[in-house]
């Protein structure tokens, strides 16, 4: 964990963080340094007043402005270095899971974990963000409380001298008694809070998982709102997402239980302590060895020792949170290196630019059910083949594993390098954003033409929608399912694949568009060889080549003459 949260200091940009953290190490220093001249500053002033010295009193408030103007500039930029820092270790860390979640298709291997890892969304937006915050404040309250017992423990230990204490027969003196007793005060208040708070960690993190299932419940409705709506499904929905709700709300009744039990500690305890001070250092006042002036500056003293010493106790709630956040993080990271690990035996998996082949592949489901037994076959490009069989036979399992990304296959496999590959899934996926941003996906900065983007779709007949080029939405909701996968159809125009892989491409659109567009991908694209799956049996005049899957394994393949 520690080295989670020190390798952005160990990273490229480490200059910067170091400049940064060394800023508010000495904002924080300076800061605690001022509140000890504040603090001494008592005994002036107090003294003063008690002996109605007016030009002392005059002088004291000069020496407060003064003080207290360093404060407040000191105050102000260690906040601003502060969130600074939080904001560009964010950053750093976001696109470090970012980058992490995305390498080697680690988002879509994810699925496949044993264990899996719930909401990389809110772990990726929201966790990073707490475990950010969190690190610094309480890193950044550790160093001032550690300064503060230092310096004031020392102030403390001055003004405290010696107490002598009969102990049956024997007297014993204790130097510096005011230090020790609120070192004991606060060990005792820390022990009590731990013992009393240590739920809160696990309800927290249980809360984060809650909070992201509801959120995410939430999200699916809005997607599939023309699902539920024909299903009549609102009762059950309604129901279900009062169920993740329950249980954010059964976990919050525990989470206020703890809290109120720790505020109860910490608020006796702070109470306490405020007369607590005046009583131990009373006997010494009483016996004339006080003035007032100094009562106050040890009963500040104490004050300023015991608050570091509390840090725990007032901190208890952060710190819960921060350790949840912590493992969540910490865990997201372990799994996806787990995938990593699983990931595809790489000395079965070639790349070949002409020819996709296949030597005894046998893919696999999730569960260990083979899919397709020993397949060898050889497609070079310009050939096209079609994938048939009954529903749920491994059709798009095995285009997943020739197209490289499904992990469960044994044997050998040389396919095409992923810059000449285009695969066009059963359903479209359109980025959010511009119609032209969809049409170039995945090549963001591409430099194609307007021409060549208007042609590509009027080759696809969605020549209407070309006025609409550039109005950002939500593409995916506003076109049918056919204009999905015609605007699909319209990518691989536009990028001109060497493979292309569709499955199930045309199954939203009739026969007539279907011929029309396996006709446009032979006539604009003749050199590109087309991998398709699909039910109907008019695909099969589309394809040279043939293989029908069983189910259970078994495979057969059959070659039409060439036309
Ligand atoms: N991510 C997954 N986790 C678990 N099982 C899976 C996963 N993906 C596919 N399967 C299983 O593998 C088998 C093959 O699925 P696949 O989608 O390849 O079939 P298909 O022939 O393309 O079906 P359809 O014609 O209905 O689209 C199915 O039994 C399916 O349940």
């Amino acid at each position: 964990m520690v080295r989670m949260a020190l390798s952005y200091w160990l990273s490229k940009a480490a200059p910067k963080a170091w400049i940064l953290t060394l800023l508010l190490i000495l904002c924080t220093g300076l800061l605690v340094l001022l509140h000890m001249q504040l603090n001494n500053w008592q005994v002036g002033f107090y003294n003063h007043l008690q002996q109605h010295n007016l030009a002392g009193f005059y002088h004291s408030l000069v020496q407060f402005a003064l003080i207290c103007s360093i404060l407040v500039a000191a105050s102000g930029w260690q906040t601003h270095v502060k969130m600074l820092l939080q904001l560009r270790w964010r950053q750093w860390l976001t696109n470090k899971y970012i980058t992490l979640w995305l390498h080697k298709q680690n988002y879509f291997h994810m699925k496949f974990l044993v264990k899996a890892i719930d909401n990389p969304d809110q772990r990726i937006g929201e966790d990073i963000q707490l475990f950010v915050t969190h690190s610094l404040d309480l890193a950044v309250g550790l160093l001032r409380h550690l300064i503060t017992l230092i310096v004031f423990s020392v102030v403390l230990w001055r003004l405290s001298g010696e107490i002598r204490v009969s102990l049956l027969t024997t007297e014993v003196i204790i130097p510096g008694y005011l230090v020790w007793s609120a070192l004991l005060y606060s060990a005792f208040g820390t022990w009590v809070t731990i013992k009393i708070g240590r739920p809160l960690m696990l309800q927290n993190n249980l809360q984060q998982s809650n909070e992201a299932n509801f959120r995410y419940s939430l999200i699916r409705l809005k997607e599939y709102a023309e699902g539920v709506v024909l299903c009549k499904g609102d009762t059950w929905e309604k129901h279900n997402l009062l169920k993740w709700f329950s249980n954010i709300v059964i976990t919050q009744l525990a989470i206020i239980k703890t809290t109120r039990d720790i505020t109860w500690i910490s608020s006796a305890y702070t109470q306490l302590s405020t007369v607590f001070a005046f009583l131990i250092a009373s006997p010494k006042y009483f016996n004339d060895e006080l003035q007032l002036g100094q009562l106050f500056e040890i009963s500040g003293a104490y004050w300023y020792v015991h608050s570091a010493l509390a840090y725990i106790i007032e901190s208890f709630g952060k710190i819960a949170q921060w350790q949840a956040v912590t493992n969540r993080l910490r865990e997201f990271c372990t799994q996806l290196r787990l995938i990593q690990s699983q990931h595809l035996a790489s000395n079965t998996f070639f790349y070949n630019p002409d020819t996709l082949i296949t030597k005894e592949l046998s893919v696999f489901s999730p569960a260990g059910h083979i899919l397709v037994n020993k397949l060898t076959l050889a497609l070079p490009s310009g050939e096209s083949l079609l994938i048939t069989g009954p529903s749920g036979c491994g059709k798009t399992t095995l285009l997943q594993t020739l197209a490289g990304v499904w992990p469960y296959f044994s044997g050998q496999m040389s396919c095409p390098p992923d810059s000449s590959v285009l695969f066009l899934p059963q359903k479209p996926y359109i980025p959010i954003g511009s119609l032209r941003a969809a049409v170039l996906y995945p090549y963001k900065h591409v430099s194609v033409t307007d021409n060549k983007v208007e042609e590509a779709l009027h080759i696809c007949k969605l020549a209407a929608l070309l006025p609409r080029l550039d109005i950002e939405t939500d593409w995916s909701k506003n076109l049918s399912p056919g204009e999905l996968q015609r605007l699909s159809l319209a990518r691989a125009i536009l990028h001109r694949p060497k493979w292309i892989f569709l499955d199930e491409t045309t199954a939203c659109i009739d026969a007539a568009m279907e011929a029309e567009i396996y006709q446009i991908l032979k006539e604009k694209l003749p050199d590109a060889a087309v991998i398709s799956i699909g039910h109907r049996d008019t695909l099969t005049s589309y394809h040279r080549k043939i293989l029908k899957l069983n189910g259970t394994g078994g495979w057969s393949y059959s070659e039409q003459p060439q036309q």
